[in-house]
């Protein structure tokens, strides 16, 4: 059965988080609230919860050992973004990726930025 409602996401591993699928999103779509956010980031611990400009954002730098490797984690998030229908800002550096997670639509964070967190976190154990 595929989840898709955060009242059954927040009961998953981070594992089985990436085994979710995003849905799409409306401007009517449930923004997560700050204390559900802090519950749900323990099922992503690397990521960071930020509040730029009072929109509530998942990020996480993940660091190579030179600027090809990083790119090539830029492309694979990418590919994923594009198949899940989510699409994150990515800062590619020498050595390091930046990601940061959040929803456009609804200026804040959805289930959806949780899922694309724990699948970026899947594409770089790969
Ligand atoms: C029409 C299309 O599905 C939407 O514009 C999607 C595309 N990707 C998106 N990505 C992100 N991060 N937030 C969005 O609100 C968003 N909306």
């Amino acid at each position: 059965m595929v989840k898709t409602s955060i009242s059954e996401i927040s009961y998953l591993t981070s594992t089985q988080l990436t085994e979710v699928s995003c849905v799409a999103c409306t401007i009517n779509s449930t923004k997560i609230a700050a204390q559900k956010a802090t519950e749900l980031l323990l099922l992503i611990p690397n990521w960071q919860l930020h509040n730029r400009d009072n929109i509530m954002l998942l990020e996480r730098e993940y660091t190579f050992k030179n600027y090809k490797l990083a790119w090539d984690f830029a492309n694979k998030i990418s590919v994923m973004a594009e198949t899940e229908g989510h699409h994150p800002a990515i800062l590619l550096e020498w050595g390091k990726v930046t990601v940061t997670w959040w929803t456009h639509t609804i200026n804040g964070l959805h289930q959806n930025d949780f899922i694309c967190a724990a699948k970026t976190d899947a594409l770089f154990s790969k």
